[in-house]
C-alpha cells in the first residue's frame, strides 16, 4: 500500500504535491498517472471512519456488484470491498438485515465487517477469500475426489446449520457454488453473498435465486422455508461430482422452471454412479416435507459423521464409568452419559437414548457396539491388572483419566443434535451461542413442598425434551404418589426402581435435584469429585 494515496474519500488520490514529490522517483507526471492507474496497491477511496480502503484492483464482477481488494487498515488485513448500486430508500430498508448480518459469526461463513452508502452504492466490507469460488475449483480439478467432496459438503452443512438455528432461521436463498468460497491453503470453505437476497428482491428481479438452484417451491409464490438452501445444496453437491451446471440441457429459464415445476430431475443425476452420494442428493431435491433439514444431511452416512464412545472417567474398579459419545466431523457435538459396569448394559443404555431421542436410532447398532468393546476391554485390563503394559496408543483406556473412588451415577450431560430451544426474535436455537457443547447442569434448590411438575418441567426444559415427555414422567410419579418435591427427596436410591421411569429420565431428574458433586443422599456413593 502506497501512504501517499491514503487520503480520506479520495476517488484517485492524485494531489499535485504528491505528483511533484513523486517527480524525484518517475520521469514524467504522465508516466506516474499512467503507472498508478495500474498499480493495484493503489487506495482509490477510503470509508467514512477511514478504517477501510479501497485498492485498485477488482476481484470479480456479478450481476448485482462488483467487489475489489480492500485493505483493513487498523488490523492491517485485506478485506472485500463490495459495492452494490441501490437508491439510499432502499438501503435505509435494509438496516434491519444489516444488523443481523453483522451479528453472523460463522468459520464457515463469509464475515460481514462493516457497510455503509456513498454516491448511489451500498458499500459493504466483507472477509476476503484467496482462492476464488467453489465453481471454479471444480472446473479446475475437473472431477474433486469424494474425500475433497465430503469435506466441502460438511463445511456447507456447517454454515447452513448455522444459519438455520436462528430463531427465526436465517435463509440464504442463492446457495450455488459461485457463491462458496475456497481458502487454499487448507480448502477451507465459506459461504458467501450472505444478505444480498433482501438487496436482489428490492431490486425487483424477477428472480430472486438462480433457477438451476431453486427448489419448486420457490417459483410458487406461496412462501418456503430454510428448506430451499438444503435444495440448492444438493445441487452443488451434483455439481461438484459430475462437473456439470445442473440443469445444463436447458437453454433458458423457462426450460428450467418448466422441468423444475413439473418434478423432472437433471439430466446429470442419472451419471452419479455411487449410490451413497445418490441418495444424499435425492434426500436434498426431495418435495419439501421430506427433504433433509440441514442436520440430517450432515448426519447423512456419506458424510461420514460416524459416533464413537470414548472414556473419560473410571473408578478404579473400573465399574462406574463415564462415557462419551463423540460424533467425527460433527466439531462439539457429544452425547456423555454414566454408565454403571455392575447394574447396566449397553443394549439398554443405548436403548433408553434413543427412546428418549438424545440419539438418534440409526446409530444404536454402532454405538453398543462400541460400548461393549470398551467393556471387555475394560475387564481385559481388570484381569491383567499385575502387567498393564498391553496398553495400545489406540486403545480407549488411553484417553481415560483415571480417578479413585466412585463417579456419581447421577451424572448426565447431553448435547443432541436436536435441541430446538425457542428463544426472541433473532436468538439462536440452540441455548448456547458458541455450541461449546456440553449443557452442565448445576442442581437447582426446590422447596420440599414444591409440587413435583416444576422439577419435572424444569428438568424436561434443561435436557431439551417437550412438554410430553415431561407429562410422560410426571404420570409415572404421580402413579406412586409423588406429588412434591420433597417426597422425592426423601427416597432411597432403590425406590427409584419402582417408578418405571427410563434411566435417562431418572438420571436427568436426580442430577437435577441432587447436583453432580453436591447434596446427594446417604445412600448413593461418596462423590470423588468427577
Ligand atoms: N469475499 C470475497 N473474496 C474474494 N472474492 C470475492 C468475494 N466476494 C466476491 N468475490 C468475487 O467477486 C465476484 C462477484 O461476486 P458475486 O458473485 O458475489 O456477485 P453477485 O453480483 O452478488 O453475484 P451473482 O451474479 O451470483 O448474483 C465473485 O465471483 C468473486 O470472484
Amino acid at each position: 500500500m502506497n501512504p501517499r494515496n491514503n487520503q480520506s474519500g479520495s476517488e484517485g488520490s492524485d494531489h499535485p504535491h504528491d505528483a511533484e514529490e513523486s517527480d524525484r522517483n518517475l520521469s514524467s507526471f504522465s508516466e506516474y498517472i499512467d503507472h498508478s492507474k495500474h498499480d493495484p496497491e493503489k487506495v482509490v477511496e477510503v470509508s467514512p471512519d477511514g478504517r477501510y480502503a479501497k485498492l485498485n484492483s477488482v476481484l470479480g464482477k456479478g450481476a448485482y456488484k462488483i467487489v475489489y481488494k480492500g485493505i483493513d487498515r487498523e488490523e492491517g488485513y485485506e478485506v472485500a470491498w463490495n459495492c452494490f448500486q441501490t437508491t439510499k430508500q432502499e438501503y435505509a430498508e435494509l438496516s434491519q438485515e444489516v444488523e443481523i448480518l453483522k451479528r453472523v459469526r460463522h468459520p464457515n461463513i463469509i464475515n460481514f465487517h462493516d457497510c455503509w452508502y456513498s454516491n448511489t452504492e451500498f458499500i459493504f466490507i466483507t472477509e476476503l477469500m484467496t482462492s476464488g469460488t467453489l465453481r471454479e475449483y471444480i472446473r479446475k480439478l475437473q472431477s474433486p475426489n469424494l474425500k475433497v467432496v465430503k469435506r466441502w459438503c460438511r463445511q456447507i452443512l456447517k454454515g447452513l446449520i448455522y444459519l438455520h438455528s436462528y430463531d427465526p432461521p436465517i435463509i440464504h436463498r442463492d446457495i450455488k457454488c459461485d457463491n462458496i468460497f475456497i481458502n487454499g491453503a487448507h480448502g477451507e470453505v465459506k459461504i458467501g453473498d450472505m444478505g444480498t437476497a433482501k438487496m436482489k428482491i428490492g431490486k425487483k428481479y424477477t428472480v430472486i435465486g438462480t433457477p438451476e438452484f431453486m427448489a419448486p417451491e420457490m417459483y410458487e409464490e406461496k412462501g418456503y422455508s430454510e428448506k430451499v438452501d438444503i435444495y440448492a445444496f444438493g445441487m452443488c453437491l451434483l455439481e461438484m461430482v459430475t462437473g456439470e451446471y445442473p440443469y445444463g440441457e436447458c437453454k433458458n429459464a423457462a426450460q428450467i422452471y418448466k422441468k423444475v415445476t413439473q418434478g423432472l430431475k437433471p439430466d446429470c443425476l442419472s451419471k452419479i454412479t455411487d449410490p451413497e452420494v445418490l441418495s444424499l442428493i435425492n434426500h436434498c431435491i426431495a418435495p419439501e416435507h421430506e427433504r433433509y433439514s440441514a442436520q440430517e444431511a450432515i448426519e447423512d452416512p456419506f458424510l461420514g459423521v460416524e459416533p464413537e464412545v470414548v472414556v473419560l472417567t473410571t473408578n478404579e474398579a473400573k465399574n462406574h464409568l463415564t462415557l462419551q459419545v463423540v460424533f467425527k466431523g460433527m466439531d462439539k457435538l457429544s452425547v456423555k452419559f454414566e454408565f454403571n459396569a455392575d447394574s447396566d448394559t449397553a443394549e439398554e443404555v443405548v436403548n433408553e437414548m434413543i427412546v428418549e431421542d438424545v440419539l438418534p436410532q440409526r446409530y444404536q447398532r454402532i454405538i453398543t457396539h462400541d460400548i461393549n468393546r470398551i467393556l471387555r476391554e475394560l475387564s481385559g485390563v481388570n484381569e491383567k491388572k499385575e502387567s498393564p503394559g498391553h496398553l495400545t496408543p489406540s486403545s480407549p483406556m488411553v484417553q481415560m483419566n483415571q480417578s479413585h473412588g466412585n463417579v456419581s451415577p447421577l451424572t448426565l450431560d447431553v448435547t443432541s443434535p436436536q435441541t430446538p430451544q425457542g428463544a426472541t426474535t433473532l436468538s439462536r436455537k440452540n441455548s448456547n451461542p458458541e455450541y461449546t457443547g456440553e449443557v452442565d447442569l448445576p442442581f437447582k434448590e426446590y422447596a420440599p413442598d414444591a409440587p413435583i411438575e416444576d422439577l419435572v418441567r424444569d428438568t424436561a426444559a434443561a435436557y431439551h425434551r417437550g412438554p410430553d415427555k415431561a407429562n410422560e414422567w410426571l404420570a409415572k410419579l404421580k402413579n406412586q404418589d409423588i406429588m412434591t418435591v420433597g417426597d422425592l427427596q426423601d427416597l432411597q436410591d432403590s425406590d427409584w426402581a419402582g417408578f418405571e421411569l427410563t434411566v435417562f429420565a431418572s438420571r436427568a431428574l436426580r442430577n437435577r435435584l441432587f447436583g453432580k458433586n453436591t447434596k446427594r443422599p446417604s445412600t448413593m456413593p461418596a462423590d470423588d469429585g468427577n
